[in-house]
């Protein structure tokens, strides 16, 4: 039974045509980097059918060519190298050899959009046409150049392989999307006090609720996502990159809970800073042995001693954490020795006798010898736990210079939501995204304003970004993403807020619409996380992608989630989509491995799937191959919760 995919998979093959990697002098990294391109849909869904490498000869690259195209088995054929001005550069004159039809926008799309990274880019020579059914683009040789270029041409590339293929349902759809598209830019065109704004920069004060999108416009809404689909792992990449470390500060050591210290941290004096007893008994001379001593008097920790040196056949009684003091250089505790001579009915102990006799160094903590003075006790870049805060205070240091940490303002979008609190109305349900959402972000220790519940309006949303962005580096909203006729968040993000949408689809169950967007304010990079209504879906893009991305900005040195191996615990029918299964993982006596066990029914309304849930358990799409995973497989599992 074939898998069931939701868009239509683009069979690519891939060709570097390079002497020196042909001849294994030089590593393909072109290739490769196209390969990964395409395997993680970072552009468009695809699918690697054939990958070669030829040296830069006419007819070894048109052989590879023809027989790709002519197979029928490949939509769109990426060349890569070969493209430049040296004598050996052939790739553009073997490619027009072959092609029925040449495609000329796609050569001046690359090269003008190249022309804004570098001028030298007027020395690209690419040829990209048409064969039979296949598209065969040239891309330049290096591997961030061919990445560049085929960023410029993606776009375009799934619909002309539409056409190519016949697929004519597909076409129209891209047609009315593209009309639909362009009216859209045309508003936004018309939007002066945006124009007023440089390009990339949004003021975010000028027209809260004056929002551009029209939403009456339900008949013609797009009917499919123009967003590509991308994998985790590339949206999670895009995230981290978007994600820039903010500003240091200098603050209490007594605020300083789930900070990164900016700089390393001396101790200014010794811990102990004086001889310290381990133990509670009496400090003596060790060259005395075992035997009876003279008490002289005490020493506690914290009180003024009540004795002068210790001598030869005397001790002073003692206390853990008190100074030893002068002369002695052992300490024995109470448990070996016995009372010899009292006074004062027991208020005064004149003479004790030790049981077993002690060596130098004996039960004392030198001066130091927990942290030396001038020492670093903690490096920059180190995470500021509850221990860190006792270092600091046991060293003295009271000010502590720390990354700021980011402001998280948090949004709900629905008209059918109410607050918790409130008695139903019909069609009603409660607002539970956003506390759940706060209470994760809290449990990370990140700061968030909670910024309400707000109608799927186009002036509400816009009203309530703008707020959001003011207060905060990083919104998070929920609802309102997918492909509804209230679901306008894109629309304000990118129409009035000229966001730029770094994915508005990810290949995973739950989550499918999580949307990333940034824009750049005169108040610095905002960053918004447009996460899905479904409240399960909410909360797992809120570990995937919030979480990781407020650590980076916190500065914190591993950003990522954890990711440990797991059994299954139980048998599991695959999904079309990678799936994040909501699990129970714990440790069972004599495995070599964790074991999840599910948490039930997996919709993404079903808030009881995540309940106890500490890991996700990191399920394949399903495949021709393998439709199902038995009990005991070993997968992936992010860890989400306490183990
Ligand atoms: N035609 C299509 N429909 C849908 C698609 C699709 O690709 N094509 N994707 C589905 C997937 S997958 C998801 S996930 C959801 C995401 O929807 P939205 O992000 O647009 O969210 P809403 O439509 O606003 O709400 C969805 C659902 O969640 C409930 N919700 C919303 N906010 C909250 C909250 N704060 N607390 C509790 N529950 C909330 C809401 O009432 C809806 O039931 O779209 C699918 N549709
Ligand atoms: O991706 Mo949606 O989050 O399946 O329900
Ligand atoms: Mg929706």
């Amino acid at each position: 039974m074939a898998s069931k995919v939701e868009v239509p998979c683009i069979k690519v093959a891939i060709l570097t045509v390079s002497d020196r990697c042909h001849a294994k002098k030089a590593e393909d990294k072109s290739g490769s980097k196209l390969r990964q391109l395409i395997s993680e849909n970072i552009f468009f869904p695809g699918q690697v059918v054939h990958q070669d490498c030829v040296p830069d000869e006419v007819n070894a690259i048109k052989e590879k060519l023809l027989a790709w195209a002519d197979s029928k088995e490949v939509d769109l054929i990426l060349t890569t190298g070969g493209t430049g001005f040296s004598p050996r550069d052939v790739t553009p004159e073997a490619t027009r050899e072959i092609l029925d039809r040449e495609a000329p926008g796609l050569n001046i799309a690359m090269v003008t959009s190249s022309l804004e990274i570098t001028p030298l880019a007027m020395l690209s020579r690419p040829s990209c046409g048409i064969r039979g059914g296949t598209l065969i683009v040239n891309l330049p040789g290096s591997s961030k150049a061919a990445t560049e270029c085929l960023r410029f041409v993606a776009g375009a590339l799934p619909h002309a392989v539409d056409l190519l293929q016949g697929r004519m349902d597909t076409v129209e759809v891209t047609h009315r999307e593209m009309q639909v598209a362009v009216a859209m830019k045309e508003v936004r065109d018309k939007a002066s006090p945006l124009r007023e704004a440089p390009p990339s920069v949004t003021k975010p004060h000028i027209h809260r609720s004056n929002s551009l999108v029209d939403e009456t416009q339900v008949a013609n809404r797009l009917r499919k996502s123009p967003f590509p689909m991308i994998s985790v792992a590339a949206a999670v990449d895009i995230v981290l990159k978007e994600a820039d470390m903010l500003n240091t500060h200098v603050i209490s050591y007594k605020d300083a809970l789930g900070h990164v210290l900016a700089d390393d941290v001396y101790a200014k004096d010794a811990l102990p800073p004086f001889p310290a007893s381990v133990k509670d008994g009496y400090a003596v001379v060790a060259a005395d042995g075992a035997g009876n001593r003279k008490v002289l008097g005490h020493s506690t920790a914290g009180s003024k001693p009540d004795f002068g040196e210790v001598i030869p056949g005397h001790c002073i009684r003692i206390s853990t954490g008190a100074p030893v003091p002068k002369g002695a250089d052992a300490v024995i505790e109470v448990e070996q020795t016995e009372l010899v001579k009292s006074a004062d009915e027991g208020r005064t102990e004149l003479e004790v006798k030790i049981l077993h006799p002690p060596t130098i160094g004996q039960d004392i903590r030198p001066v130091g010898c927990d942290i030396k003075a001038n020492n670093k006790v903690l490096s920059a870049q180190s995470w500021i736990g509850p221990s860190e805060v006792g270092l600091l205070a046991t060293i003295g240091v009271t000010k502590v210079k720390v990354y700021k940490k980011p402001v998280v303002a948090i949004v709900s979008t629905g008209n059918e939501l109410v607050d918790p609190g409130v008695q139903l109305k019909r069609g009603q349900i409660r607002d539970s995204n956003r506390c759940m959402i706060e209470s994760l972000l809290e449990q990370g220790n990140f700061e968030v304003i909670d910024m309400g519940i707000i109608k799927d309006t186009p002036g509400s949303i816009l009203e309530a970004l703008t707020n959001a962005m003011e207060k905060a580096d990083v919104v998070v909203t929920t609802g309102g993403v997918s492909m509804g006729e209230k679901d306008l968040l894109k629309q304000v993000l990118q129409i009035d807020l000229r966001a730029r949408i770094h994915f508005g689809r990810v290949f995973m169950k739950p989550g499918k619409p999580t949307t990333f967007a940034t824009v750049n304010t005169e108040i610095g990079k905002k960053l918004f996380f447009c996460l899905p209504g479904n409240p399960v879906s909410a909360m797992v893009t809120c570990n995937l992608y919030v979480v990781p991305a407020l650590r980076k900005l916190s500065s914190r040195l591993r950003a990522r989630n954890t990711i440990i191996k797991a059994k299954l615990g139980f048998t599991i029918d695959l999904d079309p989509r990678p799936e994040y299964h909501r699990a129970i993982v714990s440790w069972v006596e004599g495995d070599d491995l964790p074991v999840g066990e599910t948490t039930g029914v997996q919709d993404s309304s079903r808030l009881l799937s995540t309940r106890s849930a500490n890991g996700l358990l990191l399920l394949p799409a399903k495949t021709d191959e393998q439709a199902s995973l038995p009990a005991g497989h070993v997968v992936d599992c992010m860890i989400i919760g306490r183990m």
